[in-house]
């Protein structure tokens, strides 16, 4: 079965609220799914996923310091743990202050360490989608918002299940889902 890690860091809760709908999402497939902080988490948890999806506040329009130095210290694994799946997500004060461009420096880290990233080109509400990523201003509060997080669980299980497990029949859940 596919194993789906959702790794967070959160300060005051709005990145940990994300996490648990993109669990939720996930788990409406049948996947094993982990949802640690960066604080809890360790190198066992990398080494065990096929997916993960990294969420991080915006800290000055990139991920926070915490989550950079939790996939620095484990760099000995690099080179290693190609080919898993990868994903983002993230929370910024506001709309325009950069949680699209922290998710961007999610999947630029997750790239370097050969992982197969991805965004949704999926609408969950008028005029707002997950391009690059779930985001939000401060937690979710909207059905789209709330949506957004849950549909980028759901892709990642998704692909997990395709490319992991081998199950081509969820190639076909995932148009106009
Ligand atoms: C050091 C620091 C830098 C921040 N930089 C930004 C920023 O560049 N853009 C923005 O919109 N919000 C910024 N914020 C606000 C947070 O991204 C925002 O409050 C977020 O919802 C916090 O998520 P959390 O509750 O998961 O910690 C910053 C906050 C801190 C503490």
């Amino acid at each position: 079965m596919g194993k789906i890690l959702v790794l967070y860091d959160s300060e005051t809760g709005h990145t940990a609220k994300m996490a648990e709908y993109v669990a939720k999402g996930a788990k409406k497939f049948p996947v094993e799914v982990r949802v640690k902080s960066v604080d809890e988490a360790s190198k066992e948890d990398i080494l065990w996923c096929d997916g993960v999806a990294v969420g991080s506040p915006t800290h000055l329009g990139v991920m926070s310091w915490k989550m950079k130095k939790f996939w620095d210290d484990i760099v000995d694994l690099w080179g290693t743990i190609d080919g898993k799946i990868g994903c983002a997500f993230s929370s910024s004060g506001g709309w325009g202050g950069g949680n699209e461009v922290a998710c961007m420096s999610i999947l630029t880290m997750l790239m370097n360490y050969g992982f197969l990233v991805f965004g949704v080109t999926d609408y969950t509400g008028e005029k707002f989608t997950l391009h690059y990523g779930a985001v939000s201003a401060g937690e979710p509060r909207k059905d789209e918002e709330i949506k957004a997080c849950e549909r980028l669980g759901e892709r990642l299980a998704q692909w997990v299940l395709i490319y992991v497990d081998g199950n081509k029949e969820y190639l076909k859940s995932l148009k106009g889902s």
